[in-house]
């Protein structure tokens, strides 16, 4: 799997009167951490690129490929949510086949794909089990699984391991990045903790008020002074 660039150019869309507008470029292969304030946009632009919301201006480009007009299912994309990835009635085997076949017609082949999927996130011998009798942790896993079995070249993850204890969520983001490196596909991940972001990023953009006001190298981003509104978002002060 090759990773596609994820590209928006003053992708804006208005909102109860208050405009947004989102500037990214992200390279194939890479993993952008959002960061911002509550409120500042990280999920809309997560939106935007997996086109659950339209732009109403600008351009999004997913490779080199227009995405504007682009339906959800059409697009290159799989996004894991902080939480209910998963349909409670289906056992997870079935849960994780949806990601490949949404009408549900398994063949052997593609019962394979997804032990195969399990077993890379550490759930080997989950299949029959049901999403209520698993953690929080190992429902997210799965959400990952269903993203690993379809295949799509760019993954975005909404905060998927806010709820997780700080060692857990620690070992998720790792297994993320292992992920990201055997598949080669680029990743943009929200979360509210800097030193993630800093941990697994290669490239870190800040939003602040409906804006992404700065993006960079995540090496050193966040000691930058000339970034409006990160120290006082790092609680460092002006
Ligand atoms: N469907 C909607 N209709 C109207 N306003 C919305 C809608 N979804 C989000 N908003 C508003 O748009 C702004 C950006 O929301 P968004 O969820 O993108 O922020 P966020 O940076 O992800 O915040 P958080 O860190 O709290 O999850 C917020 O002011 C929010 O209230």
């Amino acid at each position: 799997m090759i990773g596609q660039s994820v590209s928006l150019k003053a992708a804006t869309l208005e909102r109860d009167g208050h405009r947004m507008v989102f500037d990214a470029d992200i390279a194939p292969g890479k993993i952008a951490a959002l960061i911002g304030p509550s409120g500042a946009g990280k999920t809309t632009l997560l939106n935007l690129i997996a086109g659950f919301e339209r732009i109403e201006e600008g351009a999004i480009r997913i490779g080199e490929a227009d995405m504007s007009k682009t339906d959800p299912a059409d697009r290159p994309v799989s996004m894991v949510f902080q939480e209910n990835n998963l349909f409670s009635h289906l056992d997870i085997a079935t849960n994780v086949l949806l990601g490949i076949r949404p009408r549900l017609s398994a063949d052997t082949g593609d019962l394979a794909t997804v032990s195969a999927a399990l077993e890379r996130v550490g759930l080997t011998g989950f299949e029959r089990r049901m999403p209520g009798t698993l953690s929080g942790g190992e429902r997210q896993r799965v959400a990952i699984a269903r993203a690993l079995v379809r295949r799509r070249p760019v993954l975005l993850l909404d905060e998927p391991f806010a709820a997780l204890g700080p060692r857990l969520r620690r070992d998720m983001l790792l297994l993320v990045k292992q992920l990201q490196i055997e598949t080669g596909m680029t990743v943009l991940i929200v979360t509210h903790q800097p030193q993630e972001a800093a941990d697994i990023a290669d490239e870190i953009i800040f939003l602040d008020a409906g804006k992404s006001v700065a993006a960079g190298p995540a090496e050193g981003f966040f000691k930058r002074k000339d970034i409006p509104g990160l120290s006082d978002y790092l609680g460092h002060g002006e």
